[in-house]
């Protein structure tokens, strides 16, 4: 507090006739009159004007600390939230990884110990021998140096990532997943020479050797003996696609696996499709190792559905159109045997589509650890009102930088294969999808000068509801899943490690370009007539 008393008076504040040429106070010769206290009623007033300009000063000096502090503190906070989140996310993939292997050697363990208590009943020799056999197995495919990751990307790479762990070998072989290598090319030509450097630095000049991931080949080194089919549900033209496409993949003798409301549906039709395979309820986590790949019968809605059956590896995908627009669907139903049948030989060129990695992150969440499952997204995840009349307000942050604080119906961050759906018609670029990316666009901003942004596929976004929000915001996962977001909780966001390998009909970018020629019509105009004006 500063008191009155210990503030010095200004001597311009003193009525001059009462300073002496000294600048000393005088006695007034009307000290206890009239003029006396007119005097003093002025010099007062002269002294609370200063008095209330250092008073001002002062406390705008603290407004403007303290604010500062203020900033430095929530700077603070938001990257140990920050923190939060990718530890968080980071802890629940290794929790994943670890479920599935338990999960995986438990069944294996089962396998085998059902093998040898039926085999051992019998002839113990034969157990002994097949055990070695295996052994011999697993050593010959450790003696036979298949070529690792120097021309491309094998997928023993990624079947046999815990070497060390035989059951995960054993498991492997009784499975028996169809091999393949992933080639990288170059304008359409094989580059058996793919660099994994993406800058080298030789003789003082910097070259890129890679600035996107190119057209992909897939060429299968053993043939693929599992296909799940995927249907669209309640469409009868579908029904009847699926049950013919089941009887001509069991005829090429491959191993055919459905949901369970469709093994349903064919058995009741005719017990002839009792070899049909499904899953029970968390068998589902296991899908990814038993099949080499994935039949899609529907529009875009069941590519994204599939896609949403994967928390992890994802097989590759073959999706035929029976939708209305199909986008990610470039294989025709009616060719669906030509189609199949060049596939399942190869080689094939395929987009990788990236997913998203999304996570909820509540502010009531008491532990680190405490965090709900991440979603996986192939076109985006939505961010808006909801049934609030109110203005979505979310803070927008960037790893560790601030973005924007988005005021409007929503911000959609979609995936480059999402930039032509929810993202398009909310002003978005369309991306080509292999270009590595996060697309940032608003919904309906109430700015004049809030264009969409394109931002690097590793950053990790965290869209923040902040605590003096007017209402909830909902997000929503490839139009699915709403979840109500309360003030102080986020969404934290980044590129997922699993993309979903997709089948094209010619190439990448020819297949875009078809489907925004084909699907939205794009650019078309009539060509101007060559007869009129011409220059001179
Ligand atoms: N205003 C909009 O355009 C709007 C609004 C809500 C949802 N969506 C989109 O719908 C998607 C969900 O699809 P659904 O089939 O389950 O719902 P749906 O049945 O409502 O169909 C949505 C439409 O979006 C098309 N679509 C989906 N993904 C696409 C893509 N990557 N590129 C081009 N078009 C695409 C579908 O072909 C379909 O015509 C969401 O992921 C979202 O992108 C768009
Ligand atoms: N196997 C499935 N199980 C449950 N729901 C599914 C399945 N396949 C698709 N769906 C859902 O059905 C809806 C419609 O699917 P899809 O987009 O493939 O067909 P469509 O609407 O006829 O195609 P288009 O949108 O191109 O006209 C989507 O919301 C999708 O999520």
């Amino acid at each position: 507090m500063i008191s009155r008393e210990s503030i010095p008076v200004h001597p311009t504040a003193m009525a001059p006739e009462n300073v002496n040429s000294n600048g000393n106070a005088t006695n007034s010769p009307w000290e206890n009159g009239c003029h006396d206290s007119l005097s003093l009623l002025t010099s007062e007033k002269a002294v609370m004007e200063i008095i209330e300009q250092p008073l001002v000063q002062g406390i705008e000096d603290h407004l403007v600390e303290f604010s500062e502090a203020m900033r430095t503190v929530s700077k603070a906070l938001r990257r140990a939230a920050e923190g939060k989140a990718s530890a968080q996310a980071e802890a629940s993939e290794w929790k994943r990884k670890y479920e599935l292997e338990r999960k995986r050697n438990s069944q294996l363990e089962n396998k085998v110990l059902a093998s040898v208590d039926l085999k051992g009943n019998c002839n113990e020799k034969k157990v002994e021998i097949s055990a070695q056999n295996l052994k011999r197995m697993l050593q010959s495919d450790e003696q036979s140096q298949i070529p690792r990751g120097k021309n491309g990307i094998y997928s023993h790479e990624v079947l046999r990532d815990n070497e060390h762990n035989s059951y995960s070998n054993i498991h492997s072989k009784l499975i028996r997943k169809a091999s393949f290598k992933l080639h990288w090319c170059c304008n359409g030509e094989k580059n058996d020479q793919h660099k994994h450097d993406v800058v080298s630095f030789e003789k003082g000049n910097i070259t890129t050797a890679e600035r996107s991931s190119k057209q992909i080949c897939l060429k299968w080194e053993t043939p693929p003996q599992t296909v799940l089919v995927l249907t669209k549900p309640n469409s009868v033209s579908v029904k009847f696609l699926c049950a013919e496409m089941v009887r001509w993949l069991r005829e090429k003798k491959l191993n055919i696996y459905v949901e369970p409301r469709v093994r349903t549906d064919l058995v009741t039709e005719s017990p002839y499709f009792n070899f049909v395979q499904t899953w029970k309820h968390d068998e589902i986590l296991l899908l990814h190792e038993k099949v080499d790949l994935v039949v899609t019968l529907g529009g875009d809605g069941t590519v994204l559905w599939a896609a949403s059956l994967f928390k992890g590896p994802v097989p590759p995908f073959v999706p035929f159109s029976l939708g209305s627009l199909g986008f990610m669907t470039p294989f025709h139903s009616e060719q669906y045997r030509e189609c199949l049948k060049s596939i399942l030989q190869g080689p094939i060129s395929i987009t990788l589509r990236h997913r998203l990695q999304c996570h909820v992150i509540r502010e009531a969440a008491k532990s680190e650890y405490e965090t709900e499952e991440p979603i996986l997204v192939l076109n985006e995840v939505t961010i808006d009102r909801g049934i609030s009349s109110f203005l979505t307000n979310l803070e927008c942050y960037c790893d560790n930088s601030f973005v924007t604080c988005v005021q409007g119906d929503g911000l959609i961050l979609s995936t480059t294969s999402g930039s032509t759906a929810y993202s398009l018609a909310a002003g978005g670029s369309m991306v080509h999808p292999q270009v590595p990316g996060i697309l940032f666009t608003p919904i309906c901003p109430h700015s004049l000068s809030f264009r969409p942004l394109i931002l690097p596929e590793y950053v990790t976004l965290r869209i923040q509801v902040p605590f003096n929000s007017r209402g909830h915001a909902w997000a929503s996962f490839d139009g699915k899943d709403r979840k109500q977001l309360a003030p102080g909780d986020a969404l934290v966001c980044s590129m997922s490690t699993w993309p979903v390998p997709t089948a094209c009909q010619g190439d990448s970018t020819n297949d875009f370009l078809h489907s925004i020629h084909d699907g939205l019509h794009w650019n078309l105009r009539k060509t101007q007539s060559f007869d009129g004006p011409r220059e001179t």
